[in-house]
C-alpha cells in the first residue's frame, strides 16, 4: 500500500535528516503503515517514536527543528492547540503524585460526587496503564489510561475550588502536613471581602516545623544537597535530622536576641547555613525580610524601612567565580553607622548578624571590622548551647501561632517589573501552597531531588525550601551562578530530577554552548573526572516571565528521549501558581496546561463585550459568551486579561506598602463562590457540599486582578474542554497598534522566530508627543557573530533610517525590514514597526526580567503607563 503524502514527507525528512539508520527508518515505515496518514491524529505518535528511538541531544538542534517540522506540518493549530513536543508515556503518568492520588480517591463520596457533577462516572475507569506506548494512540476516541487520567485531572482542577470543604482535608491528608492542631474546615467565607476569609481557621501550625518533620521523608534521604562556587561535585548533603537541629539551635539564639514577631532581615546567598537560618527565623515566631543580596546599599535600605527590620543577616562576602563579593560593606553602609568605629561611631539602629562565606573559616580578611553591636555568626550561635534544652524545644515546640493564616512569616518583595515593588507578607499557611502546586503540578515526590536557581530574595527561594522539604524531598543548592557548564555538572552529580528556570538561564545555555563545555570539561577530568549524565531530569519547571518557544524546545531536546517543561506562572503574592501544566498532559514549549488546583480562573471582557454586558470572556476553561464562543470557533484563540476568583489558598490578603484591596479588587466585577451562580454561563452543576453553611446566601466577592495577558487554545486532549494557554506578558506592556490590541510578547515572538539573527528582542508601544496611535519600537540584541554587524544602530521609519556610530544604516534598515516582515506574517499585515534599535543587551531587573517600562521611559514621547 502507498504511503500516503503526510507519512512520504516525513519518511522523507528522516531520510535527508541523515540521523538515522537504515534500520531506523525501516522501523519508522512500519510504524506509520499502522497509521491513519493524517497528521493530526498521527503526529503525536510518530514524534513520540522519532524522539525515543531516533534523535538524540548530540543531534544538531536544526534537526530536530526540521524533523518536528515534517512530523508537524498541518497540525491543525486551531483545532488542537500549538503540536506536543513531549507526550506523557502511560506507566510513567501511573507513577505520578495525580495519578495516585486519583486512585487513592477513587471510591471516595465527595470524589464521586464531583464527577458526577461534571457528568463523568469514573474517569480511571479505562484499566491499568498500558505499559506499551505504542499500542495506545494518543488520539484515539477510546478511553485510554490517559484520557481517564486527564479527565480525572480536569475534576479535581474544578473540585479543587468548587469544594474546598471536601478537598483540602484530602489534599492535607496525601501532603501529611504536620499541624499541631488540625484545622475545624477549609475556608471560613466573609460575605464581602475576600481579604477576611480565614482559611483552615482553629488550626495551630508552624510551617517551619512542619517542613523539618514532613513524616513522607524516605529516611536517609538528605534535606538539601550543596556544592560550592566552582566545585560542582563537591557535594555536601545536610540529612533532615542535622538542619532541623541547625535550624532548632538558631531559633534558640533568635529568642535569646529577639521577641517573636520581629521582623529579620535576610541579605546573603542561599546555602545550607541560611537555609538553616530562614527555617530557625520561623521556627522561633520571627518573620523573614527576604532582600536579595545583589541589590545594592540603597535598596537594601529601603526594604529594611518598609519591613520595620529589627536586625539583619548577612555574609562577610560573597564568593562567586573565584572573587570575594564585599556584602557586610553593603550593610554598613546601606544601615549607617561606620564599621569598627570605636568612638564617636553611630550606634547602628539593626542589628547585623555576620556569617563567614566560606563557613568552616573564620571572616574573611577582607571584610571590614564589625561594628560596635554588631556579632559575628560565632557568637550569635554561641548565644545557647545547641544541646541545651532551649535549642531542642524549639523544634518540639516551636512558635505556634495564634491564627497562622495571619501570622507573617516572611515579607518578600514582588519584582517590580510593573512599578515599585510591593512588599508582600506571607503567613504560615502560604507554604502550602508551594507545597501543593510542587506535588501537583511539578510531581515532587519524597525523596525527589528539585533545584531551582534563585535566592532567599525572591519568591522562589522559599518556595524552593518548603517545596521539596514539604513533600519529603531534597532541594539541591548550588553556591556558583546557573549561566555556565559548571551548573549542568552540578544538576549531574545532585542527580536533580526536577529542575526549575527562568528563561534567561535557558537562553544563556544555549547561545553559550553550556551542555558542549559542561560535557567536555567533565570529559576533561574538570570536577573529579565525572561524566555528565543528565538523565536524571524528569522534567524542567520555569517561570519568572514569558519565555521563547524555540529556546525551549532546544531545552526539551538536550536530554535523550525529550523532557517536558512544565511552565509555571504566578507571582509572589499567590506564594505560587495559577497556570500550570502537569506530567499527564502533552507538553508544547512555553504553553501552560492547566490552571493550578484551588485557581478559578477567567479572562475580563474587552471593551466590546464589557459594553454587550459580559464581565468575562472565559470562566471556568469554557468561553462566556456566545460572541467569545463563536470567536474561539473560528481561531481556536481567545486573549485578554487574566483575573482570579478568590479567595484561593496563598493569596495575599495585605502589602506593606500598599492599599491592598485597591491594589487587586478595586472595580472589579463581582462574582458568587458558588458554581451555577457566578459569572459562568455554561456552569449548570449544583452547588457543593459545603462552601458556605447554609444559612448564608453565597457571597458576592470581588474578582482578584493580576495583570498578566493570557491567550487560551485548543489543546490536544479527551473532551470538549481541553484548552491549553499561553502567556502575553503583563497588561501594562499591550499596546494598540492602528486599533488592534497586541501584546509585547507576540510581537518578540515574531521576530525571534522570523529574524535568525535576532538573539532577543523587546517590543514597546509609545504614543507620539504629537498624539495619534502608539507607534511600535523594536530593541533588538543580535545572536553573537551578528553583533558587531549593527551594534548601535537604530533605524526609524519616520525620519528615514538612522544608525549610531560605528553602526551601518543600511544594516540597521534591513534588519527593520526584516522585522516588518516577520509582524507581517505572522501577527498582523497592518502593525507597523516604527523604529528598530540594535542594542548589546536589554534592561533588566535583579530578578532578571525585562524591563520594558524602562525603554519606553527612555524613549522620546509620552511613555505609556
Ligand atoms: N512561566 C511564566 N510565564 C510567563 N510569565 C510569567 C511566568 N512566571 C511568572 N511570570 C510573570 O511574572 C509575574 C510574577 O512575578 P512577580 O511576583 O515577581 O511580580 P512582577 O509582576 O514581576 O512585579 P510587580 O508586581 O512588582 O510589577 C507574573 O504575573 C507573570 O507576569
Amino acid at each position: 500500500m502507498q504511503l500516503s503524502t503526510y507519512h512520504q514527507s516525513v519518511l522523507n525528512a528522516l531520510l535527508e535528516s541523515g540521523a538515522c539508520s537504515a534500520q531506523q527508518v525501516a522501523e519508522v515505515e512500519v510504524l506509520l503503515r499502522g497509521l491513519t496518514g493524517e497528521c493530526a491524529a498521527d503526529g503525536p505518535e510518530i514524534w513520540r517514536h522519532i524522539t525515543s528511538r531516533i534523535l538524540l541531544p548530540s543531534h544538531d538542534f536544526a534537526v530536530h527543528q526540521r524533523l518536528a517540522a515534517a512530523v508537524y506540518d498541518n497540525w491543525p493549530v486551531a483545532a488542537l492547540g500549538r503540536p506536543p513536543l513531549w507526550l506523557p508515556h502511560p506507566a510513567e503518568a501511573s507513577e505520578t503524585n495525580v495519578a495516585r492520588f486519583l486512585e487513592s480517591i477513587r471510591h471516595e463520596p465527595w470524589w464521586r460526587g464531583a464527577c458526577a457533577r461534571h457528568g463523568v462516572t469514573d474517569p480511571l475507569c479505562p484499566g491499568p496503564p498500558n505499559p506499551n506506548p505504542s499500542t495506545t494512540p494518543t488520539l484515539s476516541p477510546a478511553p485510554t489510561p490517559m484520557s481517564g487520567w486527564l479527565c480525572g485531572w480536569r475534576v479535581l482542577q474544578a473540585a479543587s475550588w468548587e469544594d474546598p470543604e471536601a478537598f483540602w482535608p484530602a489534599a492535607l491528608r496525601t501532603l501529611g502536613v504536620a499541624f499541631s492542631r488540625p484545622p475545624a474546615r477549609a475556608l471560613q467565607l466573609h460575605p464581602a471581602d475576600p481579604d477576611r476569609c480565614t482559611w483552615l481557621p482553629g488550626c495551630r501550625l508552624n510551617i517551619a516545623a512542619a517542613a523539618l518533620t514532613c513524616p513522607r521523608a524516605p529516611p536517609g534521604c538528605p534535606a538539601l544537597l550543596w556544592a560550592p562556587d566552582g566545585r560542582p561535585g563537591q557535594l555536601v548533603a545536610v540529612g533532615r535530622g542535622e538542619l532541623a537541629g541547625r535550624a532548632a539551635h538558631i531559633a534558640a539564639c533568635i529568642r535569646r536576641r529577639f521577641e517573636p514577631g520581629s521582623p529579620l532581615a535576610l541579605y546573603l546567598p542561599l546555602s545550607p547555613a541560611s537555609a538553616a537560618l530562614y527555617l530557625g527565623c520561623v521556627l522561633a515566631g520571627c518573620c523573614v525580610v527576604s532582600v536579595a543580596d545583589s541589590f545594592s546599599a540603597g535598596e537594601l535600605r529601603t526594604r529594611l524601612a518598609l519591613a520595620g527590620a529589627v536586625g539583619v543577616f548577612t555574609q562577610d562576602v560573597v564568593l562567586r567565580g573565584g572573587r570575594a563579593h564585599p556584602l557586610y560593606e553593603k550593610v554598613v553602609e546601606g544601615c549607617g553607622g561606620s564599621a569598627g568605629g570605636s568612638g564617636g561611631a553611630a550606634a547602628p539602629s539593626v542589628v547585623a548578624i555576620v556569617m563567614p562565606a566560606a563557613e568552616e573559616e573564620g571572616l574573611s580578611p577582607s571584610a571590614p571590622p564589625l561594628r560596635p553591636g554588631d556579632m559575628s555568626w560565632a557568637d550569635f550561635l554561641a548565644l545557647t548551647d545547641p544541646r541545651d534544652t532551649a535549642a531542642s524545644d524549639s523544634l518540639q515546640h516551636p512558635f505556634l501561632p495564634e491564627d497562622p493564616s495571619a501570622t507573617v512569616t516572611n515579607i518578600l518583595f514582588s519584582s517590580g517589573t510593573t512599578g515599585e515593588p510591593k512588599a508582600i507578607p506571607w503567613s504560615h499557611l502560604t507554604p502550602l501552597r508551594c507545597a501543593l502546586d510542587a506535588w501537583a503540578q511539578l510531581d515532587v515526590r519524597p525523596g525527589t531531588v528539585v533545584g531551582w536557581p534563585s535566592s532567599l530574595g525572591w519568591m522562589m527561594g522559599p518556595w524552593l525550601l518548603y517545596a521539596a522539604l514539604l513533600n519529603g524531598g531534597t532541594a539541591a543548592i548550588y553556591g556558583g551562578a546557573p549561566l555556565g557548564p559548571d551548573f549542568l555538572r552540578f544538576v549531574s552529580s545532585a542527580r536533580v530530577q526536577v529542575l526549575g528556570l527562568v528563561p534567561s538561564i535557558v537562553r544563556a545555555w544555549r547561545h553559550g554552548r553550556a551542555f558542549e563545555r559542561a560535557a567536555a570539561e567533565a570529559a576533561g577530568g574538570a570536577g573529579g573526572g565525572a561524566v555528565l549524565d543528565l538523565s536524571c531530569v524528569r522534567l524542567f519547571g520555569s517561570t519568572g516571565e514569558a519565555s521563547a518557544a524555540e529556546d525551549y524546545a532546544w531545552l526539551m531536546s538536550r536530554i535523550r528521549g525529550y523532557r517536558p517543561v512544565i511552565e509555571y506562572c504566578g507571582g509572589t503574592e499567590i506564594g505560587g501558581g495559577f497556570l500550570s501544566g502537569t506530567l499527564l498532559h502533552p507538553c508544547a514549549p512555553s504553553t501552560f496546561s492547566t490552571p493550578t488546583l484551588g485557581a478559578r480562573l477567567l479572562l475580563l471582557a474587552g471593551e466590546a463585550e464589557a459594553e454587550a454586558g459580559s464581565t468575562a470572556i472565559l470562566w471556568d476553561g469554557a468561553p462566556a459568551t456566545p460572541s467569545a464562543a463563536a470567536a474561539a470557533a473560528r481561531s481556536g484563540m481567545l486573549s485578554g486579561e487574566v483575573a482570579l476568583a478568590a479567595p484561593m489558598l496563598g493569596m495575599s490578603q495585605r502589602l506593606l506598602n500598599r492599599d491592598h484591596y485597591k491594589v487587586y479588587y478595586a472595580g472589579m466585577p463581582l462574582y458568587r463562590t458558588l458554581p451555577g451562580a457566578g459569572l459562568s454561563p455554561s456552569s449548570s452543576s449544583p452547588p457543593p457540599s459545603s462552601s458556605c453553611s447554609p444559612t448564608c446566601p453565597p457571597p458576592a466577592l470581588p474578582l482578584r486582578r493580576h495583570g498578566d495577558e493570557v491567550a487560551v487554545l485548543r489543546a490536544l486532549g479527551p473532551g470538549p474542554r481541553a484548552w491549553s494557554y499561553c502567556a502575553l506578558g503583563r497588561c501594562d506592556d499591550t499596546m494598540n497598534l492602528g486599533g488592534i490590541k497586541v501584546s509585547s510578547v507576540e510581537l518578540e515572538r515574531a521576530v525571534v522566530a522570523g529574524v535568525p539573527v535576532v538573539a532577543e528582542a523587546a517590543a514597546v508601544g509609545v504614543a507620539p508627543p504629537q498624539g495619534g496611535p502608539e507607534q511600535l519600537h523594536l530593541f533588538l540584541v543580535l545572536k553573537q557573530g551578528a553583533q558587531q554587524q549593527g551594534a548601535g544602530g537604530s533605524s526609524s521609519s519616520g525620519s528615514g533610517p538612522s544608525a549610531a556610530p560605528g553602526a551601518s544604516e543600511a544594516e540597521v534598515a534591513e534588519l527593520q525590514r526584516r522585522c516588518q516582515q516577520a509582524v507581517r506574517d505572522q501577527l498582523n499585515p497592518l502593525f507597523k514597526v516604527s523604529r528598530v534599535a540594535v542594542v548589546a543587551s536589554l534592561p533588566r531587573n535583579a530578578s532578571n526580567k525585562v524591563m520594558r517600562r524602562l525603554l519606553r521611559e527612555g524613549l522620546p514621547g509620552r511613555a505609556r503607563m
